[in-house]
């Protein structure tokens, strides 16, 4: 029961959230939802997407990463706890201490990335805008006890988030401008993105309809 409910626990409201971030990001920068829905319907078109696009979808996936990298929804992973003594790069670690890694650290690392606190997909795309990995990226974690719904995370945020804008343009609420749209995180368990109203209109043949 509780191994159940630990993948529950751990494996929808991270996945869901990391959503919520991506639809938020694309609503204030239209001109990356422009790009994004330009390679889905020059890579796609109207058919439904296969996990075997994903490595034609340099863009999609470049975006992304990038929104997991600001979104940084777990800043301090999982507390962990030494099972012997250590000594990391002359730092003494006593047997037992509580060991908190800050994955924020890394994620807005300045001697790694080039805009880290922007929204910039370009930090995972080389000069021919090919997707490219980077040593960086870890929101999550890295090491033997690193998140074991990775590969499955990945997948459902790139399913649902093609299919999304495949169909849909996602804009502020009337009224609202995409300045206004806050990107300041409120802390629950994860870092989440505050609430927020938006419009989800049809594209019809990849066109967005007024
Ligand atoms: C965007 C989605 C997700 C993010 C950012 C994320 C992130 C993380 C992080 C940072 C940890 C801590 C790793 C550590 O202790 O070093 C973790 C642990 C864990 N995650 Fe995820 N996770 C996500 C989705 C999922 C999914 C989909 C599942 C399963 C269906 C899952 C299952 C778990 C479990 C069971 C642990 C505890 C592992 C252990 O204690 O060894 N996660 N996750």
């Amino acid at each position: 029961m509780a191994t159940v409910l630990n993948l529950f626990a751990a494996g929808t409201d991270t996945t869901s959230d990391t959503l919520r971030w991506a639809l938020l990001l694309v609503a204030k920068y239209p001109e990356i939802q422009d790009q994004v829905q330009e390679e889905l319907s020059r890579v796609i078109g109207h058919r439904q997407v296969q996990i075997q696009d994903r490595k034609n979808l340099h863009f999609v996936n470049a975006v992304l990463h990038e929104t997991q990298r600001l979104a940084n929804i777990a800043p301090m992973s999982l507390p962990h706890k030494t099972s012997q003594d250590v000594t990391l790069q002359g730092h003494f670690i006593k047997k037992g201490t509580t060991v908190i890694p800050l994955l924020t650290s890394v994620l807005y690392d300045e001697s790694e990335w080039e805009n880290p606190h922007s929204f910039y997909p370009a930090h995972f795309l080389d000069k021919d805008g090919q997707f490219v990995k980077r040593d960086a990226f870890m929101p999550f974690s890295a090491g033997l006890r690193a998140c074991p719904g990775e590969s499955l995370a990945k997948m459902e945020l790139f399913f649902f988030f093609t299919s999304l804008l495949q169909y849909f343009r996602f804009t502020p609420a009337p009224g609202v401008s995409a300045d206004e749209l806050d990107l300041t995180p409120c802390m629950h368990l994860t870092l989440d993105p505050v609430p927020h109203k938006l419009c989800a209109a049809p594209r019809i043949r990849g066109v967005y309809q007024e």
